[in-house]
């Protein structure tokens, strides 16, 4: 059995866990990161956002769609779109991906080790691969295992028929029907890019509208465009039962609604949420314990009770996103060797990945209404401007929210090709604490999606001079 000795062993090679080693290895920190897959990048490069975001690519090539309001609704580059074409690109993606991490795990000099970890005591972690054990002591140790998908006993998982997120990138072929369950992000971006190769997709949700974090008038519009491209959203209403039956002798489907409706389809795919991969850490060990959903407590610092054991990322539960998740690593990092850090900063975007995609920054409408916060509507349409003609996109819309005294950006909203990229200019507005005057005064290029900006900023200055409200640049700017 081969011994190690580390300044730090990161659990996990998802995004969380290589920031933090390669930021403690740059400090000349003797590092190792584990995995208990045979490779690195995690749930983010193997499972989940890059291998959904290439498939989403792939689609959208594909399908044509993007062009045709120009070209017309029989456009499509291939006519007929196989999953094989679909994972074509991403596994060129992964790949890639792999590949640069790797490089620079081993630039950095932070070793990579392969088997699963677990606690043997709070200093000491075994790595078994096979029959192959490896123990590594640490003076602080990462948990970063991320999460795995739900996956309740009562529901009858069958590979290919009955299937989570992580099978539906195994499916040997495109099936035609498809029943989802669960109308989270995972679900709603999934139900549109099989929409969009013409799988017949039944989304159920049990509240009554899709992405409930989102703001309700961009919600509105991707409901809209979803049912357009012929998905069949069951809203408010949620699945009893689930069961595999056989007609004309193929398995077929059936679930049953709480509603007692029953729908049917060649496949089903199930996500309700995810679970934190703590099952296999022996956390007891480390005078740990995991919260129902698997998910480990932590202080501003990242720190575990047990101080020299940090955790990071989706195993940390909220927001659970590919980007918020590295930066945790960072200062988690950043924390146990002594570096001066902040706390994360509040003002993390989403970007949704649906067709059309969505993203905001900061609040939303029904937020700032709960919390009895006055503010004031600027709405810039694609249409407006030169770059959504030319991209053909005539729904895409940005919506700023800003308080109508000092005109300080509350929260920006996009839903449109790209929004997920315009997104971070309100961010950064919003960070620097600007009124939306400054869109008004400064200049963008030109054509480009940023002038939705302008007019966003433009329509909102008008509606608070027609309601009387105080239109003083000065007024604005100190605020
Ligand atoms: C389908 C899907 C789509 C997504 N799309 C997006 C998106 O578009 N944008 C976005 O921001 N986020 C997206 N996410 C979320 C994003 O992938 C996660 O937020 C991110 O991967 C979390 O990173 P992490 O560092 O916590 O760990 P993960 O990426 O979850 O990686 C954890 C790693 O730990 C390893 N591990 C677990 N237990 C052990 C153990 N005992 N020993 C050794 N290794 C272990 C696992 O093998 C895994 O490789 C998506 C997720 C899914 C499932
Ligand atoms: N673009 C992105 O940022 C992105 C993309 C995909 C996934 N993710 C991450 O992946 C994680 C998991 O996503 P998810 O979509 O599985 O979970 P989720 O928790 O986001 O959504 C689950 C949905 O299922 C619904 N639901 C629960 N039980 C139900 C039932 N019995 N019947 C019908 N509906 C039911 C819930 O109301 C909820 O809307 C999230 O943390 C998310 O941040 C992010």
């Amino acid at each position: 059995m081969a011994r190690l000795c580390h300044d730090l062993v990161v659990i996990g090679s998802g995004p969380a866990g290589q920031k933090a080693a390669l930021l403690a290895a740059k400090l000349g920190k003797r590092v190792a990161i584990v995995d208990r897959t045979d490779s690195v990048g995690g749930v983010c490069i193997h499972t989940g956002t890059v291998p959904s975001k290439a498939i989403r690519e792939a689609v959208l090539h594909l399908t044509g769609l993007r062009e045709r309001s120009v070209y017309g609704d029989s456009y499509s580059v291939k006519q007929s779109i196989t999953m094989d074409d679909l994972l074509y690109r991403c596994r060129h993606v992964v790949r890639t991906e792999v590949d640069v991490i790797r490089s620079q795990m081993s630039r950095a000099g932070a070793s990579m080790l392969f088997g699963t970890a677990s606690f043997i005591d709070p200093e000491t972690v075994r790595i078994q691969r096979e029959d192959e054990t490896t123990e590594v002591k640490a003076t602080h140790v990462l948990v970063a295992t991320g999460t795995n998908p739900a996956r309740p006993s009562n529901v009858p998982f069958t590979p290919g028929i009955v299937i989570d997120s992580d099978e539906l990138l195994t499916l040997p072929r495109l099936p035609k029907s498809m029943i989802i369950v669960g109308g989270g992000v995972i679900g709603t971006e999934y139900a549109c890019m099989l929409a969009a190769v013409g799988v017949k997709v039944t989304l159920v949700e049990g509240r009554p509208q899709l992405l409930d974090f989102v703001d309700n008038e961009l919600t509105e519009s991707l409901q809209f465009r979803m049912r357009d491209m012929k998905i069949r959203l069951r809203l408010g209403e949620s699945v009893k039962k689930i069961e595999i039956i056989e007609y004309e002798g193929k398995p077929v489907v059936e679930a049953t609604m709480a509603s007692n409706k029953v729908i049917d389809a060649e496949c089903l795919l199930y996500c309700i949420g995810r679970q934190g991969a703590t099952d296999r850490l022996n956390l007891p060990a480390a005078g740990l314990t995991a919260d129902n959903r698997g998910r480990l407590k932590v202080n501003e610092n990242l720190q575990t009770d047990v101080p020299h054991i940090y955790a990071a990322g989706d195993v940390i539960g909220f927001p659970a996103l590919a980007a918020t998740s590295m930066e945790q690593g960072r200062l988690a990092a950043s924390h146990m060797f002594g570096q001066i850090t902040e706390a994360q900063s509040p003002l993390f975007p989403y970007g949704i990945y649906t067709i059309p995609e969505i993203s905001m920054v900061g609040q939303t409408e029904q937020a700032l209404t709960a919390a009895g916060t006055p503010y004031e509507v600027g709405i810039g349409r694609y249409r407006e401007t030169a770059r959504g003609l030319l991209i053909a996109d005539p729904h895409g819309l940005l919506k700023l929210l800003f308080h109508p005294q000092s005109r300080r950006l509350l929260g920006v909203h996009a839903i449109g090709t790209g929004a997920t990229e315009l997104v971070h200019i309100g961010q950064a507005v919003m960070a620097a604490g600007l009124p939306i005057d400054y869109f008004v005064e400064s200049v963008f290029n030109y054509p480009t999606l940023a002038e939705c900006y302008k007019l966003a900023a433009m329509d909102g200055i008008n509606r608070v001079r027609t309601l009387g409200m105080h239109d003083e640049p000065g007024v604005a700017k100190a605020a």
